[in-house]
């Protein structure tokens, strides 16, 4: 059976500068992948080069052994990308629950499942988009793409600028999806250690190349070398 996604020798950026160098990698079903390294390395760039923002340069995108690159966005989010971005997005004038519901899709996540899973989305179901905090915007930003039933989860610095305990409850859930519900995500975040605690493999960018591959728990196991690939001084 081919991976969800492949990557083949992606070059990538906007118009006609180039952000992202000869990127390979692919992901089983199941996988879990952090996606690391210091700022403007080019990890969103990354993200929405499999959402189909940027220019592909070369190299090819697959998707269950399909050409991915000649999907426009909106598709690629039909066949099973659900992308969390940096940004949330939320809709001032719609309820919580009507974030969800207008998304929608069949599968296995719905309602009650989303509702399960986040206490704090049902408590606050009917409040508007603009009149939640900051945390329960990336809940509801993670619960929306969940809705979507995807296949891959995207999530894009997930914990950026949030209370601890607000981030503690968003690791419970990160836990549990790709530990007990076996979804498939990338996660890019600033919080090394916390996305190596949540992932099988671990990839870091430099310069919009690769220049670390290994699984999670021998880079979180290896100070000197995590502090070298990701830590700003
Ligand atoms: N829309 C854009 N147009 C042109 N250049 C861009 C655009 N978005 C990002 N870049 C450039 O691409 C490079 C990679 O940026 P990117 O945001 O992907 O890095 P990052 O690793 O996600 O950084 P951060 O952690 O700060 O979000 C940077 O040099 C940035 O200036």
């Amino acid at each position: 059976m081919p991976e969800l996604i492949t990557l083949e020798r992606v070059s990538a950026g906007y118009g006609a500068a180039v952000v992202l160098e000869d990127i390979s990698f692919a992901l089983n079903e199941g996988d879990s992948l952090a996606l690391l390294g210091r700022n403007g390395v080019g990890k969103t760039s990354l993200l929405v080069t499999l959402m189909g923002l940027t220019r592909l340069h070369s190299g090819s995108l697959r998707w269950s052994g399909a050409d991915l690159a000649r999907l426009p966005t909106w598709k690629r989010a039909r066949v099973g990308l659900g992308w969390v971005p940096q940004e949330r997005h939320m809709f001032p004038s719609l309820t919580v629950e009507e974030h969800l519901t207008v998304v929608a899709r069949p599968g296995p996540w719905n309602l009650r499942k989303i509702y399960e899973l986040f206490p704090r989305l049902q408590e606050r179901r009917q409040n508007m988009g603009n009149a939640l905090s900051g945390g329960e915007q990336q809940m509801l930003a993670i619960a929306r793409a969940l809705m979507t039933n995807p296949r891959i989860l995207l999530l894009d610095e997930p914990m950026e600028g949030l209370a601890p305990i607000i981030v503690q409850e968003l690791v419970r859930v990160l836990r549990r999806l790709v530990s007990e519900e076996g979804m498939t995500v990338i996660v890019v975040e600033q919080h090394a250690r916390l996305a190596l605690s949540l992932t099988a493999r671990a990839i870091v960018l430099d310069r919009g190349r690769i220049v670390h591959e290994s699984d999670s728990a021998s880079l979180l196991a290896d100070n000197a070398q995590l502090d070298r690939l990701v830590s700003v001084a």
